[in-house]
């Protein structure tokens, strides 16, 4: 689909909000706060100017074969372990949580990892600059649930968000989701069914129930554990429609 396209009319299209949670915990240690001082504006995307289209391998600082994106990487520790795991994949990862954004930074810093950008605001409008055909995987892992019914809208998963998915990753490219919620992953079923460009790569039964390959877990997904939730692991792949 080419970005002039219609989005469908539930949230989550270019035009939409779609970060509902919150954008500061505890109070940041004076080490943090220097850390995202000066860290941040170097690794921060910055947006172009409305209708023009980032070239997100020019990026990084140092040559990258693909680029990723991770959308709300929470602590980014599933973040900063794909890229010290792949160095030669640039990784975007979007997270307004500033305590999130400081937790990743470090691992940043330690790990001497130059393939990471960031975007500190809602994920919809990095999506909505990027390119066409640009991404080579993208990753929503335990999104927000938004369980009450009156609050579902909320969801970062909607036909818009989906067409602009499949829109920015290229043919072959995988979308990765993965939720503790059963609801969710319904949820994100039914809609990725209703995306001409998504295909569900499930061939057999125990597929969604196993981790995808090179797996390091995240937070949330140890949390899910801990409390005897089973995750769904669903892999879809961007195909011509
Ligand atoms: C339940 S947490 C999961 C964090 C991490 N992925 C994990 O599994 O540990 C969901 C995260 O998504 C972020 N988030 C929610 N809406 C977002 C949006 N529109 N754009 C970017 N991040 C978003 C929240 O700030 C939160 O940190």
């Amino acid at each position: 689909m080419g970005r002039d396209e219609t989005i469908p009319p539930e949230a989550g299209g270019s035009d939409e909000r779609a970060f509902y949670g919150r954008r500061k915990g505890k109070r940041l240690r004076p080490g943090q706060e220097q850390r995202l001082e000066a860290l941040l504006p170097q690794l921060r995307v910055a947006l172009p100017e409305r209708g023009a289209s980032l070239d997100p391998p020019a990026l990084f600082p140092v040559p990258v074969d693909e680029v990723w994106l991770e959308i709300g990487f929470g602590g980014g520790e599933h973040l900063a372990a794909q890229a010290a795991a792949h160095r030669r994949a640039g990784i975007i990862g979007c997270e307004p949580f500033v305590n999130g954004v400081v937790k990743l930074l470090r691992a940043v810093d330690d790990g001497g990892l130059r393939n990471v950008r960031v975007w500190d605001e809602d994920a919809t409008a990095l999506l909505a600059a990027l390119p066409d055909a640009c991404l080579a995987r993208v990753y929503l892992l335990y999104p927000d649930p938004w369980p009450k019914r009156r609050q579902r809208k909320r969801r970062f998963v909607s036909d818009g968000s989906l067409a602009e998915i499949a829109r920015v990753l290229r043919p072959g490219g995988h979308f990765r989701f993965a939720s503790d919620i059963d609801d969710y992953a319904g949820w994100t079923l039914v809609r990725a069914a209703r995306c001409p460009s998504l295909r569900w790569t499930a061939r057999g039964a125990d597929d969604w129930r196993t981790p995808f390959p090179g797996w390091p877990g995240t937070r949330y997904e140890a949390k899910a554990l801990a409390a005897g939730r089973l995750p769904s692991y669903l892999t879809f792949e961007r195909v011509e429609p």
